[in-house]
């Protein structure tokens, strides 16, 4: 069962994530704001401050047609393509590979004026759910999960001066399948995939939380744009 160090850990966030983050905002009882919406992307926060520091959660919700989940896990886990949409990374590096879909990685975000450079360091797995919850009566073809969660690793050779950000986030994404009236194949246009991403941020330290939740603000649903449109247009079939 333990493949490597953090299989437990992963193991255990990777169920929590099934049971909580699938869940639609406020089924938890909590009070979560909508502050981004833009046709089915919804982008939902909570405030919350942990000695003196801003960790809003947030949740967001999609769904995009002509994609797989498998595809949105893919592009988003894996690291030969990740500046081909992040846009607010300087710099990463992976420093691990413990299993095939398992890496840890180093990276470094642009800094946020007036307070110091962030980095992250976190282990990112893409995992197949087999039994996965249906949520409300669609019954999904396939469901996916890439699981980030912060880790500490003795080769991660810090850039000087940085503050470490400690980040728990998943993407959650499932496939829906509308067979055609006319009972031909089975093509992209018949694809749907449901989206859930959740992320929560410890800045590590000091950061004014006016410009943090303005930054968080415009980037999350800037990030979520950016990369459902990446993928779409990555699995588009050539115009012939
Ligand atoms: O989804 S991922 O796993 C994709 C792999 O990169 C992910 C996403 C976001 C972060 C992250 C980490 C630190 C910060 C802050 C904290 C104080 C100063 C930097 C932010 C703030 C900058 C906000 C932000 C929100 C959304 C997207 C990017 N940037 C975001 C880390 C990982």
């Amino acid at each position: 069962k333990r493949r490597h160090k953090h299989s437990d850990e992963l193991e255990k966030k990777i169920q929590n994530h099934l049971t909580d983050s699938m869940k639609p905002p406020g089924a938890d009882g909590d009070i979560w704001e909508l502050f981004a919406e833009e046709g089915e992307m919804k982008i939902y926060r909570k405030e919350l401050v942990e000695d003196g520091l801003i960790c809003d959660p947030l949740k967001a919700v999609h769904s995009i047609g002509n994609v797989t989940a498998r595809e949105m896990c893919h592009y988003f886990w894996d690291t030969d393509v990740r500046m081909e949409w992040e846009g607010t990374i300087e710099s990463f590096r992976v420093i691990e590979v413990p299993e095939e879909f398992t890496t840890i990685i180093y990276q470094t975000h642009r800094r946020v004026w007036p307070s110091a450079q962030r980095d992250c360091l976190y282990l990112s797995s893409m995992v197949k759910v087999d039994n996965p919850p249906s949520v409300g009566d669609k019954i999904p073809h396939d469901t996916w999960i890439v699981c980030n969660f912060s880790v500490d690793h003795p080769e991660a050779n810090p850039v000087s001066g940085c503050v470490r950000a400690l980040i728990e986030i998943a993407l959650i994404c499932q496939t829906f399948i509308t067979p055609p009236k006319d009972g031909g194949p089975i093509t992209r246009d018949c694809l749907q995939c449901d989206i859930i991403y959740v992320a929560n941020v410890n800045p590590g330290g000091w950061a004014p939380a006016s410009v943090l939740r303005s930054i968080y603000k415009r980037e999350y649903p800037k990030f979520l744009r950016r990369f459902t449109a990446y993928v779409q247009d990555k699995t588009r079939k050539l115009d012939i």
